[in-house]
Protein backbone atom coordinates (compact mmCIF):
# COMPACT_ATOMS: atom_id res chain seq x y z
CA UNK A 1 0.00 0.00 0.00
CA UNK A 2 0.86 3.31 -0.20
CA UNK A 3 -0.79 6.69 1.64
CA UNK A 4 -1.16 10.50 0.89
CA UNK A 5 -2.09 13.01 3.42
CA UNK A 6 -2.13 16.77 2.65
CA UNK A 7 0.04 17.32 -0.15
CA UNK A 8 2.62 14.22 0.31
CA UNK A 9 3.13 10.62 0.36
CA UNK A 10 3.56 9.68 3.40
CA UNK A 11 4.81 6.09 2.89
CA UNK A 12 4.25 3.54 0.22
CA UNK A 13 5.47 -0.22 -0.91
CA UNK A 14 4.07 -1.02 2.70
CA UNK A 15 3.04 -4.57 2.27
CA UNK A 16 2.18 -7.61 4.86
CA UNK A 17 -0.26 -10.50 6.08
CA UNK A 18 -1.15 -11.57 9.52
CA UNK A 19 -2.99 -15.02 10.24
CA UNK A 20 -4.97 -16.01 12.58
CA UNK A 21 -3.12 -15.80 16.20
CA UNK A 22 -0.11 -13.72 14.85
CA UNK A 23 0.84 -10.31 15.71
CA UNK A 24 2.41 -7.17 13.50
CA UNK A 25 4.75 -4.84 15.45
CA UNK A 26 4.55 -1.69 13.55
CA UNK A 27 7.61 0.40 14.55
CA UNK A 28 9.83 3.74 12.86
CA UNK A 29 10.86 7.17 13.25
CA UNK A 30 8.12 10.12 14.78
CA UNK A 31 6.02 10.86 11.52
CA UNK A 32 7.06 8.00 9.44
CA UNK A 33 3.10 7.02 8.87
CA UNK A 34 2.94 4.36 12.17
CA UNK A 35 -0.58 5.36 12.99
CA UNK A 36 -1.24 6.74 9.29
CA UNK A 37 -1.00 2.84 8.70
CA UNK A 38 -3.21 1.42 11.45
CA UNK A 39 -6.00 4.23 10.33
CA UNK A 40 -5.97 2.28 6.64
CA UNK A 41 -6.46 -1.04 8.45
CA UNK A 42 -9.25 0.42 10.69
CA UNK A 43 -11.00 1.99 7.50
CA UNK A 44 -10.85 5.78 8.26
CA UNK A 45 -8.40 6.47 5.44
CA UNK A 46 -8.04 5.16 1.87
CA UNK A 47 -4.83 3.64 0.04
CA UNK A 48 -3.37 5.83 -2.71
CA UNK A 49 -2.53 2.05 -3.91
CA UNK A 50 -2.92 -0.87 -3.08
CA UNK A 51 -5.27 -2.82 -0.90
CA UNK A 52 -6.41 -4.26 2.59
CA UNK A 53 -7.65 -7.78 1.98
CA UNK A 54 -9.29 -9.37 4.77
CA UNK A 55 -10.59 -12.93 4.23
CA UNK A 56 -12.40 -16.02 6.20
CA UNK A 57 -14.57 -13.93 8.24
CA UNK A 58 -18.02 -14.72 6.40
CA UNK A 59 -20.93 -12.05 6.32
CA UNK A 60 -18.69 -9.65 8.78
CA UNK A 61 -17.21 -6.63 6.90
CA UNK A 62 -13.69 -5.49 7.92
CA UNK A 63 -14.51 -2.73 10.02
CA UNK A 64 -17.01 -4.94 11.81
CA UNK A 65 -14.49 -7.65 12.71
CA UNK A 66 -12.00 -4.88 14.06
CA UNK A 67 -10.96 -2.99 17.54
CA UNK A 68 -9.30 0.26 17.38
CA UNK A 69 -7.59 1.96 20.04
CA UNK A 70 -5.90 5.56 19.41
CA UNK A 71 -3.94 7.81 20.95
CA UNK A 72 -7.40 9.88 21.65
CA UNK A 73 -8.85 7.43 23.92
CA UNK A 74 -12.46 8.13 22.78
CA UNK A 75 -13.74 7.66 26.59
CA UNK A 76 -17.05 9.75 27.26
CA UNK A 77 -15.46 11.90 30.53
CA UNK A 78 -18.71 12.25 32.53
CA UNK A 79 -19.85 8.47 32.41
CA UNK A 80 -17.93 6.07 34.65
CA UNK A 81 -15.26 3.34 33.31
CA UNK A 82 -18.70 0.69 34.06
CA UNK A 83 -20.99 3.10 32.01
CA UNK A 84 -18.09 3.98 29.56
CA UNK A 85 -17.90 -0.25 28.78
CA UNK A 86 -21.44 -0.64 29.24
CA UNK A 87 -22.13 1.72 26.24
CA UNK A 88 -19.06 0.07 24.09
CA UNK A 89 -20.63 -3.57 24.70
CA UNK A 90 -24.42 -2.44 23.50
CA UNK A 91 -22.83 -0.78 20.62
CA UNK A 92 -19.94 -2.80 18.93
CA UNK A 93 -22.33 -6.17 19.32
CA UNK A 94 -20.75 -9.68 19.83
CA UNK A 95 -20.81 -9.06 23.69
CA UNK A 96 -17.56 -10.81 25.32
CA UNK A 97 -16.72 -10.00 29.08
CA UNK A 98 -18.86 -7.77 31.16
CA UNK A 99 -17.88 -4.54 32.01
CA UNK A 100 -16.81 -5.29 35.64
CA UNK A 101 -15.12 -8.00 34.54
CA UNK A 102 -13.09 -6.43 31.79
CA UNK A 103 -12.14 -3.67 34.22
CA UNK A 104 -11.29 -6.35 36.86
CA UNK A 105 -8.93 -8.35 33.88
CA UNK A 106 -7.00 -4.72 33.76
CA UNK A 107 -6.22 -4.35 37.21
CA UNK A 108 -9.46 -1.24 37.56
CA UNK A 109 -12.49 -2.85 39.43
CA UNK A 110 -12.10 -0.49 42.20
CA UNK A 111 -12.46 2.60 39.88
CA UNK A 112 -15.59 1.38 37.96
CA UNK A 113 -17.87 3.66 39.53
CA UNK A 114 -15.81 6.77 39.24
CA UNK A 115 -16.39 9.26 35.92
CA UNK A 116 -13.50 9.01 33.84
CA UNK A 117 -12.94 12.62 34.04
CA UNK A 118 -11.21 11.71 37.79
CA UNK A 119 -8.79 9.06 36.21
CA UNK A 120 -5.11 9.34 35.59
CA UNK A 121 -3.90 9.34 31.95
CA UNK A 122 -2.75 5.46 32.97
CA UNK A 123 -6.10 4.84 34.48
CA UNK A 124 -7.86 6.65 31.24
CA UNK A 125 -5.54 4.02 28.84
CA UNK A 126 -6.36 0.78 30.71
CA UNK A 127 -10.36 1.48 30.81
CA UNK A 128 -9.43 2.15 26.69
CA UNK A 129 -7.92 -1.18 26.74
CA UNK A 130 -10.54 -2.69 28.51
CA UNK A 131 -12.57 -2.09 25.89
CA UNK A 132 -10.94 -5.02 23.80
CA UNK A 133 -12.66 -7.64 26.20
CA UNK A 134 -15.65 -6.38 25.97
CA UNK A 135 -17.05 -7.38 22.44
CA UNK A 136 -15.66 -9.70 20.46
CA UNK A 137 -13.84 -8.75 17.28
CA UNK A 138 -10.79 -10.76 15.91
CA UNK A 139 -8.27 -7.53 14.78
CA UNK A 140 -6.55 -5.48 17.25
CA UNK A 141 -5.78 -2.25 15.82
CA UNK A 142 -3.19 -0.82 18.84
CA UNK A 143 -1.47 2.88 18.46
CA UNK A 144 0.82 2.92 21.03
CA UNK A 145 -0.81 0.53 23.71
CA UNK A 146 1.65 0.68 25.78
CA UNK A 147 1.76 5.08 26.66
CA UNK A 148 0.86 5.81 29.64
CA UNK A 149 1.07 2.58 31.31
CA UNK A 150 3.49 1.67 34.30
CA UNK A 151 5.58 -1.60 34.38
CA UNK A 152 2.52 -3.63 35.84
CA UNK A 153 0.51 -2.76 33.58
CA UNK A 154 2.41 -3.22 30.61
CA UNK A 155 2.70 -6.60 31.91
CA UNK A 156 -1.15 -7.29 32.22
CA UNK A 157 -1.31 -5.78 28.85
CA UNK A 158 1.02 -8.20 26.97
CA UNK A 159 -0.58 -11.32 29.02
CA UNK A 160 -4.17 -9.79 27.59
CA UNK A 161 -2.40 -9.76 24.04
CA UNK A 162 -0.52 -12.87 24.21
CA UNK A 163 -4.42 -14.46 25.14
CA UNK A 164 -6.00 -12.75 22.45
CA UNK A 165 -3.70 -14.58 20.04
CA UNK A 166 -4.47 -17.94 21.68
CA UNK A 167 -7.60 -17.83 19.92
CA UNK A 168 -7.04 -16.93 17.15
CA UNK A 169 -7.07 -13.31 17.35
CA UNK A 170 -4.87 -11.02 15.58
CA UNK A 171 -3.02 -7.81 16.53
CA UNK A 172 -1.29 -4.77 15.22
CA UNK A 173 0.51 -2.14 17.21
CA UNK A 174 2.34 0.82 16.54
CA UNK A 175 5.01 1.03 19.08
CA UNK A 176 7.82 3.26 20.14
CA UNK A 177 9.22 0.38 23.14
CA UNK A 178 8.96 -3.64 22.88
CA UNK A 179 5.83 -5.10 24.03
CA UNK A 180 7.91 -7.97 24.44
CA UNK A 181 5.56 -10.25 22.10
CA UNK A 182 5.77 -13.92 21.13
CA UNK A 183 7.36 -14.37 17.60
CA UNK A 184 5.66 -11.43 15.99
CA UNK A 185 6.38 -9.59 12.78
CA UNK A 186 7.47 -6.56 12.45
CA UNK A 187 7.47 -4.03 10.20
CA UNK A 188 9.53 -0.61 9.76
CA UNK A 189 7.53 2.25 8.49
CA UNK A 190 10.02 4.58 6.73
CA UNK A 191 8.85 8.06 5.23
CA UNK A 192 9.11 8.04 1.46
CA UNK A 193 9.59 11.87 1.77
CA UNK A 194 8.39 12.15 -1.96
CA UNK A 195 6.51 15.39 -2.86
CA UNK A 196 3.47 14.90 -5.43
CA UNK A 197 3.37 16.23 -8.75
CA UNK A 198 2.05 19.39 -9.52
CA UNK A 199 -0.65 20.05 -11.06
CA UNK A 200 0.12 20.16 -14.78
CA UNK A 201 2.95 17.88 -14.42
CA UNK A 202 0.87 15.04 -14.98
N1 LIG B 1 -4.73 14.72 9.34
C1 LIG B 1 -3.56 14.85 8.71
N2 LIG B 1 -3.46 15.56 7.57
C2 LIG B 1 -2.28 15.69 6.90
N3 LIG B 1 -1.15 15.10 7.31
C3 LIG B 1 -1.19 14.38 8.44
C4 LIG B 1 -2.39 14.20 9.19
N4 LIG B 1 -2.12 13.41 10.26
C5 LIG B 1 -0.83 13.11 10.17
N5 LIG B 1 -0.27 13.69 9.08
C6 LIG B 1 1.14 13.57 8.66
O1 LIG B 1 1.38 12.22 8.31
C7 LIG B 1 2.69 11.87 8.68
C8 LIG B 1 2.64 10.58 9.47
O2 LIG B 1 1.96 10.79 10.69
P1 LIG B 1 1.68 9.61 11.71
O3 LIG B 1 0.87 10.18 12.82
O4 LIG B 1 1.13 8.45 10.96
O5 LIG B 1 3.16 9.26 12.19
P2 LIG B 1 3.66 8.25 13.32
O6 LIG B 1 4.71 7.38 12.69
O7 LIG B 1 2.51 7.55 13.95
O8 LIG B 1 4.35 9.26 14.33
P3 LIG B 1 4.58 9.23 15.92
O9 LIG B 1 5.68 8.24 16.21
O10 LIG B 1 5.03 10.64 16.22
O11 LIG B 1 3.27 8.90 16.58
C9 LIG B 1 3.28 13.05 9.46
O12 LIG B 1 4.15 13.74 8.62
C10 LIG B 1 2.08 13.89 9.80
O13 LIG B 1 2.41 15.27 9.78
Amino acid sequence: MACERGERRIFEGVTFSLEPGEALVITGRNGAGKSTLLELLAGRLTPAAGQILWEGAGERTLTECLHYVGHRDALKSALTAEENLTFARDFLGHPAMKPGEALDAVGLAHAARLPVAYLSAGQRRRVALARLLVAERPLWLLDEPTSALDTASQETLRLLLERHREVGGMIAATTHSPLFLRDAKEIRIERARIPLPQRGEG
